[in-house]
């Protein structure tokens, strides 16, 4: 197996409060089998170690040092046996482990000649909701980009990432956007654990008067019990991201009655199978689900959208949209957004066909070999 980094511009910047993106670092791993069927699985993550414990540089280092000379020469089909290898061997590391599981059955499913859905108990639908992010920090501008999107027939779900100003300011902003867009659009916002408790209290209440549908983890990601009093001191409906580390935090939630919506994340989760089973404990807790993202690429999205379009409920949608984030596509035909959703294809396998020249090109190690032959 081997580990690409992609470096690849945004399309603007992307203002969430632990980081600004310029580009964001797609994190590929490529898995040979000796059948000669090729797998391929996504570990990106947010603002380098910003967002989360692992970085672009530590997964590859940790895939290729630890993890790849562990499965070399074993059976790819036998892959809940060589998950559990890989979790007797490997601590942490969600992302990385993320990415073989979603490699393995990419091929996994392409041997069996069916969608990568199949493996997971098959689809309830073929087309995923997607919202769009406005986070360019600018109100005017973040109105104009969601005109676009309704116009385009692309979204009508926003999520804006507050947290950086004042709470009165961000909710200015907020309210603002929601003004202009009226019931057109679903307005939610992502805080990204910014706010005190405090904060939190303050720009609840505000929010819900502001028309906001969702509040996305307000405070710290390991503060559960102040999630808890939030969600009963308020009437907006609360999501936990950042607190979802797998499904021991969907249990620990959950016991807690801590949210109202889980947003359910394939690399979050340690992949695919872990992600299932967050879907299984939100269902049993009567916690609503979404399908959240890492501002993954075609890969990640796709193992993402295959796995959700088998959740029996998926009642606030999902952000499935990070290759539209992206300048550079490296898929032979873009994945297909219309009609405010993400269509799943029916190809075996994640359904998606890589081009090898744009991968070529972008990749990190081939840039920095040819900016070293130039010198
Ligand atoms: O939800 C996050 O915290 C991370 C990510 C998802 C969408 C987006 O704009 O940022
Ligand atoms: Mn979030």
């Amino acid at each position: 197996m081997e580990v690409l980094l992609l470096d690849v511009p945004t399309i603007r910047p992307h203002r969430l409060s632990v980081a600004t993106m310029h580009h964001q670092t797609l994190v590929l791993l490529r898995l040979f089998s000796s059948d000669g069927i090729v797998g391929w699985g996504e570990a990106t993550t947010i603002g380098g170690l910003a967002y989360g414990g692992e970085s672009p540089e530590s997964i590859k280092i940790n895939i290729d040092t630890y993890i790849a000379p562990l499965l070399l020469g074993r059976d790819a089909s036998q892959i809940a046996l060589l998950m559990a290898l890989v979790a007797k061997n490997v601590q942490g590391n969600r992302f990385a482990k993320c990415a073989l599981e979603t490699a393995l059955c990419d091929a996994q499913a392409q041997r069996l000649g069916v969608p990568l859905s199949a493996l997971f108990g098959g689809r309830v639908r073929d087309s995923l909701p997607v919202a769009w992010t406005l986070a360019s920090g600018d109100t005017v501008r973040d109105i104009a980009e969601a005109e676009k999107m309704l116009d385009l027939r692309r979204h009508n779900i926003f999520k804006l990432k507050i947290g950086l100003r004042p709470v009165r300011e961000d909710v200015a902003h907020v309210a603002a956007i929601k003004r202009a867009l009226g019931e057109r659009a679903s307005v939610r916002v992502d805080v990204n654990q910014a706010w005190s408790e405090t904060d939190a209290v303050l720009g609840m209440a505000l929010l819900h008067d502001a028309g906001v549908d969702l509040v996305e983890q307000p405070i710290a990601a390991r503060n559960h019990e102040g999630l808890r009093q939030l969600r009963a001191k308020n009437k907006l409906p609360l999501m936990a991201d950042e607190a979802l580390h797998g499904p021991l935090d969907a249990m620990a939630l959950a016991r807690l009655h801590a949210v109202d919506v889980f947003a359910v994340k394939i690399t979050q989760s340690g992949g695919l199978t872990g992600a299932q089973q967050v879907a299984a404990i939100a269902t049993a807790a009567h916690i609503d689900l979404y399908g959240g993202t890492m501002l993954e690429g075609a890969i990640g999205t796709m193992a993402s959208a295959q796995l959700f379009a088998g959740f029996q409920a998926l009642a606030w949608g999902t952000e499935l949209f990070g290759p539209l984030l992206l300048t550079e596509e490296i898929l032979q035909a873009p994945l297909v957004y219309q009609d405010f959703c993400l269509q799943l294809p029916t190809a075996p396998g994640l359904g998606i066909a890589l081009d090898e020249e744009r991968l070529d090109f972008l990749r990190r190690d081939k840039k920095a070999a040819a900016v070293f032959a130039m010198q």
